[in-house]
């Protein structure tokens, strides 16, 4: 088949390389406080009226920085909800941030306008998860193909269709189907045609938004190969985002790790995997199914509740649910007093146990021996609000005011005074695997 392409390869890339491709300086973007047209309403039929503005702001991404040099792929994982979409659409500019900075090769996308920005965002395209509901399926494939180009006043109607078809045969499709449409291609094949779309106006940096997430397991890899034999050809750097940790062990050179709107982990994938310094890396890490499912309790080992992102916890946003929270230096604390401190505190926030006497609590939760010093007091303290046998001032053993106010007693005094709540950790470490920087946001690192 004769080409006109005007496609750049890696070679080409390469000479126009220098520093890395994309930076990010504090980059947040909070939800709420009344932004878009409907942003913050709130619709509630038992109040008058039922109309009324909600100014709580979801703390989707806060403060992230991160670096991303060409033609690699950095995977960007976490749980659904962590803030990986809004990051991803940020960076695109789908999304205006609410803070920091983003550069381009250099150059603050936010200072660019007009033709310049128009010739940027051909550089930055993404695919999205769902390649059934982002084909218009009312278009022909060819058409779907040209359309990016079309927009972008790329070549003429000839060397678009030239180009389309080429891009389909790059993508593994065969290029006699330039006339059909959508539903006449598999899930797997759809995604390709969407690769097909974002590669036609030959951007430089891709956002791949849990491309492969909605296939069969079989098919998955089949698209990771083509997408990765497709950065190498045409040198792409792309951002990954998948929930699915082989999926981004497949893929990446690099990986980073979201929780609650923070970055909490970055290394190289062999760090990330065989080093991991974050609690919550290394619960994710865990938490990965085990092949054989005889072998049960690999699940489950992050204990609570993703806390909400309206109101997300100071410091360390795992703190919360973290099996490694610091003992408050203000107390002497052992590690067998703190580990039992900390775990008869979230019992107790949690109400995960049924009412007893003084005596079985510091036997259940303390083997009979509370800690010494300040501690053990607020610890006797707060067992003497909710155990059965102690004086409640008359209201009855299960009241749910001794055991908020126990709850409140003990989080003031261990959990808010851990440096895990007071400061914002941050630090660069030494990598065990490979020589790229490893960052980890982890107290327990410092
Ligand atoms: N337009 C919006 N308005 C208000 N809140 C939003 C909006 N978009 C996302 N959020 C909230 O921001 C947080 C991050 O969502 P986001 O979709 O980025 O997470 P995610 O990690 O990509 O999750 P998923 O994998 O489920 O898509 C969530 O709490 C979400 O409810």
């Amino acid at each position: 088949m004769a080409v006109s392409s005007d496609l750049r390869t890696s070679e080409a890339r390469d000479a126009d390389r220098d520093g890395p491709l994309l930076e990010l300086e504090g980059v947040s973007k909070y939800f709420g406080q009344g932004s878009g047209l409907f942003g913050g309403l709130q619709y509630d039929p038992d109040t008058f009226p039922p109309i009324s503005v909600d100014r709580e702001r979801v703390e989707a991404v806060d403060d992230v920085s991160l670096e991303i040099q060409p033609g690699e792929t950095l995977g960007l994982v976490g749980e659904s909800g962590c803030g990986k979409s809004t990051l991803g659409r940020t960076i695109l500019r789908l999304l205006e941030p609410t803070d920091g900075e983003i550069l381009f090769r250099g150059e603050n996308l936010a200072d660019l306008s007009g033709e310049e920005l128009r010739q940027m965002r051909s550089e930055l395209q993404m695919i999205f998860q769902d390649p059934q509901s982002s084909l218009d399926p009312r278009m022909k494939v060819g058409q779907i193909i040209e359309e990016p180009m079309r927009a972008h006043g790329m070549l003429d109607d000839e060397g678009r269709e030239a180009r389309a078809k080429e891009l389909l045969e790059k993508v593994g499709l065969d290029p006699r189907h330039y006339n059909r449409y959508p539903h006449a291609f598999s899930g797997g094949q759809r995604q390709r045609i969407n690769l097909a779309r974002a590669l036609s106006v030959d951007p430089e940096f891709v956002v791949c938004d849990e491309p492969v997430s909605a296939l069969d397991v079989s098919i998955q890899a089949q698209v990771l190969n083509t997408m990765e034999r497709l950065q190498e050809e045409f040198g792409l750097t792309y951002l990954f985002i998948a929930h699915d940790l082989s999926v981004i062990r497949h893929i990446s050179d690099r990986v980073a790790v979201m929780y609650l709107g923070h970055i909490v982990e970055v290394a190289e994938k062999e760090e990330l995997f065989e080093n991991p310094q974050h609690p919550y890396t290394k619960a994710l890490l865990e938490s990965i199914p085990v092949p054989d499912p005889r072998e049960s309790g690999a699940r489950g080992v992050l204990e609570g509740e993703v806390p909400s992102p309206t109101e997300p916890p100071s410091g360390c946003r795992f703190r919360t649910r973290c099996p490694e929270l610091i003992a408050p230096e203000a107390y002497d604390l052992t590690e067998a007093e703190w580990s039992h401190t900390r775990a008869f505190m979230r019992a107790v926030k949690r109400r995960t146990f049924e009412p007893m006497s003084a005596a079985e609590l510091r036997r259940e939760f303390f083997g009979g021996d509370l800690p010494g010093g300040e501690a053990g007091e607020i610890v006797a303290d707060a067992i003497d609000m909710i155990a059965t046998d102690s004086d409640h001032g008359g209201e009855s053993a299960d009241d749910r005011s001794d055991w908020t106010a126990a709850t409140d007693l003990l989080l003031e005094s261990f959990a808010e005074r851990s440096i895990c709540a007071r400061e914002r950790p941050a630090y660069d470490l030494e990598p065990v695997h490979g020589s790229g920087a490893h960052f980890a946001a982890c107290h327990r690192r410092r």
